[in-house]
């Protein structure tokens, strides 16, 4: 019989992950692994993995292990590094409370866009301070087929193109990136928001994210959407002293985030791990071979 791997399946308003808890980074997860393992037919499934390893124990996170036990070594579901995952540390925090590694409250975890406390409260949502938004300068649009709309860019860690749209389903089936332009605002590829109004700091998004496709949800592209709907309402906390709080309905549920005076931004939601089991070591080594 071969080697099993233990893993777990979570979500944050729908935006799914398989959870690989590995806390001696013993295991060797190349693209094509976690590929495999986030294929929604031929693997278990998922828009991301979570990759869970003591800080200590990983090259990207040991200068951060004083401050945070714990590393999120989030991939997408392609394969791919990003630097952060919004709804990956909700999730990330419940599966370290589901594993009794930690208790209701707070805690500190490392990820590639720095160290981010989390608040895991009685009523079961869970809230991440995600840090400040970057709002580089520059014109950019993107377009899905003959339509095009100018886009904000906002850096939550990783990068975020909003686009205010009239309709979500102007953003079409979202099968394939929506073309940008200049190529060189993103060199390294972009996460795409389209946004409607639905109400005074409430709006609906749909997204397409780099390495996963169009998800259910996006935990950073929902702070960066707040940001450039609370800039282009005129509103901003650093200028006027006052939290702002926007609702954000993502096609898999609510966010709710807020940004502080002083641009620190914090993000609620849910977070659900619904399963437990096992990988066939031998399966997963023929599926990268
Ligand atoms: N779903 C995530 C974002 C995951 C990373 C993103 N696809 C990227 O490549 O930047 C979230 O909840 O923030």
């Amino acid at each position: 019989m071969s080697t099993r791997i233990p893993f777990l399946k979570g979500h944050g308003t729908e935006n799914d992950f398989v959870i690989v808890p590995d806390p001696e980074n013993a295991l060797d997860l190349p693209p094509a692994a976690v590929a495999a393992l986030c294929d929604r037919r031929a693997g278990i499934g998922g828009d991301g993995l979570l990759h869970v390893v003591r800080s200590a124990e990983h090259p990207e996170a040991a200068q951060m292990a004083g401050e945070a036990e714990w590393f999120m070594d989030y991939r997408n579901g392609d394969g791919s590094v990003a630097e952060m995952c919004g709804n990956g540390v909700r999730v990330f925090a419940r599966y370290l409370q589901h594993a009794g590694h930690v208790t209701e409250g707070d805690l500190a975890l490392a990820t590639r866009g720095g160290v981010k406390t989390v608040h895991i409260a009685k009523d079961g949502d869970v809230t991440v301070g995600m840090g400040k938004a970057l709002l580089p300068e520059g014109d950019v649009t993107v377009s899905v087929g003959d339509r095009s709309w100018p886009a904000r860019s906002v850096n939550m860690g990783n990068p975020h193109a909003v686009a205010f749209v009239d309709d979500l389903a102007h953003a079409g089936n979202l099968y394939s990136p929506p073309p940008f332009s200049p190529a060189a605002a993103y060199p390294s590829g972009v996460n795409v928001e389209f946004v409607v109004d639905r109400g005074p700091r409430h709006v609906a998004m749909r997204v397409h994210e780099r390495g996963a496709g169009e998800t259910r949800s996006c935990g950073t592209g929902a702070c960066a959407v707040a940001v450039a709907t609370a800039r282009r309402d005129g509103v901003d906390p650093a200028a006027t002293g006052s939290p702002a709080t926007y609702t954000v309905d993502v096609p898999g549920g609510t966010l709710v985030i807020t940004e502080q005076a002083d641009g620190e931004i914090e993000m609620t939601g849910p977070a659900v791990i619904v399963a437990e089991g096992e990988i066939d070591a031998d399966w997963l080594e023929n599926a990268v071979r």
